[in-house]
């Protein structure tokens, strides 16, 4: 199969979706490999560590993109949309249930849609989501604590305190792969860390893996209210896989928070759990205040720390890249539920339910569509 590496092109994405090492894996199984120019720069890959694998170096976004597969990072930006074309494989994040143009685009043009974030195995667990999710949740306590510093804009609060002098309070909204990895180093950090989240075993296994180091407390509007109020550092980390993000949090809940304290909203590549984190922010410029509490809102803040971010993201994409490859998309999802479970549009229909219900659209199954075609 010939397969695309586009160069990234959202604000500070500096992310690729391949390295040289997977060019190799996928070259040694028969594989051809086309990775714009400069697309590894950010992450430390030079053009000739690519050409020394046996990638064949293409010049423009446009030759990268005429390929069977395409392999990203991030979601298509508009100016991408133009370069789909009917039973292109793209296989990157999509967190379509937050973009109604971009799922529109690949319905018009039968683009056969396979989101990393939805790929999902019988466990019920997310693997191509799982490691920028430890990226993402270990930056988002480190993140609240420079914005709590007076000059980011925050109180001016230290999360460890010191003898004599509180410690700062950190609340996490869902204990999943974020939710845990942003409480290690907010405890660390020598926080005050409480986790918020709806499903009892899962509070369960927090309890098992932090003791008594971290408070959990049931998800419900009167707890979360409670605990947002005398927070430093708040942290949205909840997941329903493919749908867009629940409002947990109301405006009138963020108007009594402190003024000077902090939102990190990582769920915002779903739509985010806050009310008033109505917009997306940039590496460029992260955050805005709103009721006197500074938002961060960032879509892809791995993409700060794109070495290690690439060499996670890409550990974890390039082997199921190789089954697409050798077997073809449909065999490929036939044979596999995880990666079935990846489809999210095909043949011009949305084949993920919940992506279909933030929309309004019809829903199609995907293994009823493989079966028919
Ligand atoms: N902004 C960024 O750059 C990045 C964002 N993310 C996003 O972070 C979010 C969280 O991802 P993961 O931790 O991997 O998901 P996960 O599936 O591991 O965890 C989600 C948690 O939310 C909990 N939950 C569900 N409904 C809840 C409710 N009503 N109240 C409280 N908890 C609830 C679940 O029980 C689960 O423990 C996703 O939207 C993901 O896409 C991930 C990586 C980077
Ligand atoms: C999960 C995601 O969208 C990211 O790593 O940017």
């Amino acid at each position: 199969m010939r397969i695309g590496v586009p160069k990234e092109i959202k604000n500070n994405e500096n992310r690729v979706a391949m390295t040289p090492a997977g060019v190799m894996t996928l070259l040694s199984a028969g594989h051809e490999v086309f990775v714009e120019r400069d697309a590894g720069e950010g992450s430390g890959f030079t053009n000739e560590e690519y050409t020394e694998a046996g990638a064949t170096l293409v010049d423009t976004a446009k030759e990268a993109w005429n390929q069977e597969m395409v392999m990203k990072v991030k979601e298509p930006l508009p100016e991408e949309y133009d370069y789909f074309h009917e039973g292109l494989i793209l296989f990157t994040y999509l967190h379509l249930a937050a973009e109604p143009e971009l799922t529109k685009a690949l319905i018009d043009n039968k683009v056969v849609g396979i989101a990393y974030e939805t790929v999902q195995t019988a466990r019920g667990t997310l693997p191509l989501l799982t490691p920028m999710s430890e990226v993402a949740g270990r930056m988002a306590s480190q993140i609240g604590a420079q914005f709590l510093e007076k000059s980011r804009g925050g109180m001016g609060i230290l999360l460890g305190g010191i003898p004599g002098v509180r410690r700062g309070k950190v609340t996490v909204i869902g204990g999943g792969v974020v939710g845990t990895n942003a409480a290690k180093i907010a405890m660390g950090l020598g926080a005050d860390v409480t986790i918020v989240d709806l499903n009892p075993e899962r509070m369960r296994e927090l309890d098992d893996i932090f003791g008594s180091k971290i408070n959990t407390i049931m998800s419900n509007p009167l707890n979360i209210a409670q605990e947002l109020k005398d927070s430093d550092l708040v942290i949205g980390a909840v997941l329903i896989p493919g749908a867009k993000a629940p409002k947990l949090v109301t405006d009138e809940m963020v108007q009594e928070m402190m003024d000077g304290s902090v939102i990190v909203d990582v769920a915002i590549d779903q739509g985010g759990i806050f009310e008033t984190t109505d917009r997306i922010t940039t590496h460029d410029n992260p955050t805005y205040e709103k009721h006197g509490v500074l938002h961060y809102a960032v879509a892809n803040m791995p993409g700060a720390v794109p070495r290690t971010s690439t060499i996670g993201l890409t550990n974890v994409t390039v082997p199921y890249a190789l089954k697409l490859a050798k077997k073809g998309y449909k065999k490929a999802c036939q044979d596999d539920e995880a990666l079935l479970k990846g489809i999210n549009t095909l043949n011009g229909y949305v084949t993920y339910e919940a992506v279909a219900e933030a929309h309004g659209l019809e829903y199609c199954d995907a293994h009823s569509l493989l079966n028919n075609d």
